[in-house]
């Protein structure tokens, strides 16, 4: 009997369920729906095998090289400038000129490819609206192939939602931001579609279906003739902008559209990345629109960079803020390599969302949005990041108070003095104290946040804040640091050190505590219990687990049919 890598019998699936119709190589082990068969076309899965075929042993080799650099810094070595390309960090080059449709970034809002969320951040005010398959996207199949339909629909201009328990039915405006897609990370997997037998590379299954339904009409109706308009995360080395480049420009020729059309802003939130803005921008100055301070996964990449490091300890995870030296460093030299090279440098996110029952306490959360973003555009950054619509309105008026009617700063705010600034600079350690309530906070935090990524939802509000993949993993790989150095706990004066006992009783007591705030009725039926398991094992375990979703990711593949048949 044919039995596919997952163990499934082809033939007999094909009998139980209507099937989608693939091209050779190409299995869908997802479940089949009509408006998904819309999407995963003939023609769009063949484009997306053709990524996959040309692609897959350049990211292979990329990821490799990720582990080869893994483990030098675990034997102590410390990541920075590399003399080979001093050249291209020293040449007079710039990159294309930005495209007259996203000159103008001020404030960008972000969000998950949920339907009502993709209606309301187009319509929002923002300039731009990035629809997230990333950190704010648990990938599960259904959100990825909605998440799919979704976004055609708004490309389209047709989207639209009803809300029947409001009797509210949610449209577009006239106006509406500019759409960017942001797909997932290189590392991720795509466990749902199969290319010769392999699960496919899940950022060229949601660049690739995207770019196939959406790239024609997008650059009619959106870009002006370019486009479509991409965010791209998590990079560590230029060798992966180029592979992205690469893919750019096959998609541009399969289309038969211009090279160059295709924009994409690249997160800078590796800690090795800091040290590649230069390159990563020369290997797309085609195809750049901007470097963006993905601050909370850069934060991440700090401790997971330096986990062999125990002289690099994080202090409690609010203190890791902007004005700590290091990310400062990364936020000026970020906007003085963009605009250097002639592209945006955008912000980043402030976690703060609007608190709905205390208005004292919105004002406060509002405040520090404003002081953030107010340091932003006075640094040079051209636009920055919204995570809720309601704050939007403060961030337009801080952008455009300061920059008047400039759609930009690239070329008023070149930051030349951040030329000098080194390697140190860019690693300093962050300073703060350590207390047993950010034990708390984070343990708190990150199983309420694996629960919710467990039930489909990427994105949640947690005492008052945004919570996302990005977020949650400094929770966790803080933890992990924390008691695999058994630190002590300098902020609270008793000079108790973390351990597994401690640990263990922190679990136990934030367990309760998470049953008693929402309910044991709402905690009985949820994933608090396997999440609370997921996240103990990442946090103890002795080597560090590269992603928190890569290891919980197996929780949330469905293959249909869900038993292997008895045939
Ligand atoms: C580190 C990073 O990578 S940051 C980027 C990735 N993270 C994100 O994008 C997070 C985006 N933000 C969110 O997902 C949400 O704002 C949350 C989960 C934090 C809070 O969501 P909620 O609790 O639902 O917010 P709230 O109840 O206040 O929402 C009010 C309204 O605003 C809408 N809304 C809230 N956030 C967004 C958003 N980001 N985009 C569009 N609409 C939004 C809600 O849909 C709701 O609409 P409705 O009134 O029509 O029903
Ligand atoms: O993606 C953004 C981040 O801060 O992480
Ligand atoms: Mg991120």
């Amino acid at each position: 009997m044919d039995l596919g890598t997952y163990g499934y019998p082809t033939a007999a699936r094909k009998k139980v369920d209507p099937y989608y119709d693939v091209p050779e190589g190409v299995d869908i082990r997802g479940r089949y729906d009509e408006e998904f068969a819309k999407i995963l076309t003939k023609d769009a899965l063949k484009f997306v095998a053709e990524l996959q075929r040309e692609f897959r042993n350049h990211i292979k080799y990329a990821l490799e090289c990720r582990k080869e650099a893994k483990n030098k810094y675990n034997e102590g070595a410390l990541p920075g400038f590399d003399p080979a390309t001093r050249y291209i960090r020293e040449g007079n080059w710039v990159c294309a000129p930005v495209p007259p449709a996203v000159a103008d970034r001020k404030v960008e809002i972000t969000g998950p490819v949920e339907r009502k969320m993709v209606i309301n951040a187009l319509n929002s005010g923002a300039k731009v609206f990035m629809a997230d398959f990333e950190d704010a996207l648990s990938p599960t199949w259904e959100n990825l192939m909605r998440g799919q339909v979704n976004l055609r629909d708004a490309v389209n201009g047709t989207i639209s939602f009803q809300d029947k328990g409001r009797n509210r039915v949610y449209k577009l405006n006239n106006q509406t931001a500019k759409l960017f897609v942001r797909p997932r990370g290189w590392h991720l997997p795509e466990a749902h579609i199969l290319i010769d037998g392999e699960p496919a590379t899940g950022c060229l299954v949601d660049f690739g279906l995207y770019f196939h339904h959406n790239y024609s009409t997008f650059r009619r109706t959106q870009g002006d003739g370019f486009g479509p308009f991409f965010y791209l995360p998590k990079m560590e080395h230029s060798r992966e902008a180029k592979i992205w480049n690469n893919v750019f420009e096959k998609a541009e020729k399969v289309a038969g559209i211009e090279r160059g059309s295709i924009r994409a802003t690249v997160l800078i939130e590796t800690l090795p990345a800091v040290f590649q803005m230069d390159e990563i921008l020369y290997e797309l100055k085609d195809h750049s629109v901007g470097l963006n301070c993905g601050r909370w996964d850069y934060i991440f990449s700090y401790v997971k960079t330096f986990q062999a490091h125990p002289d690099r300890l994080l202090p409690d995870r609010v203190q890791v803020g902007m004005t700590q030296h290091f990310m400062k460093s990364y936020s000026d030299l970020l906007i003085r390599t963009c605009h250097r090279r002639g592209v945006h440098a955008m912000g980043g996110m402030a976690a703060q969302i609007p608190i709905k029952d205390d208005p004292v306490a919105n004002e406060a959360a509002l405040e520090l949005v404003r002081k953030d973003k107010l340091r932003e555009v006075k640094a040079g950054h051209d636009g920055t990041w919204a995570a809720h619509p309601g704050l939007i309105p403060a961030c337009m008026e801080i952008f455009n108070a300061n920059m008047g009617n400039a759609p930009n700063q690239i070329n008023t705010m070149k930051r030349q003095d951040a030329a000098s600034l080194t390697e140190e600079d860019l690693l300093q350690i962050p300073r703060g104290a350590r207390t047993i309530e950010g034990l708390r906070l984070n343990t708190r935090v990150g199983i309420q946040y694996v629960a919710a990524w467990l039930t489909g939802a990427g994105s949640v509000p947690l005492y008052n804040l945004m919570e996302d993949a990005a977020t949650a993993e400094i929770s966790r790989v803080q933890n992990w640091q924390w008691l695999k150095y058994g630190v002590e706990l300098n902020g609270d004066g008793l000079g108790v050190r973390v351990t597994k006992e401690i640990f263990g009783r922190v679990v136990e007591e934030e367990m309760a505590r998470i049953e008693k705030e929402v309910g044991t009725e709402r905690f009985k039926k949820g994933m608090y219990k396997e999440a609370c398991k997921i996240f103990t094992r990442q946090c103890t375990t002795p080597t560090l687990d590269d992603f928190l979703t890569l290891d919980a990711y197996n929780h949330i593949v469905i293959h249909h049919p869900r038993e292997p048949s008895k045939l």
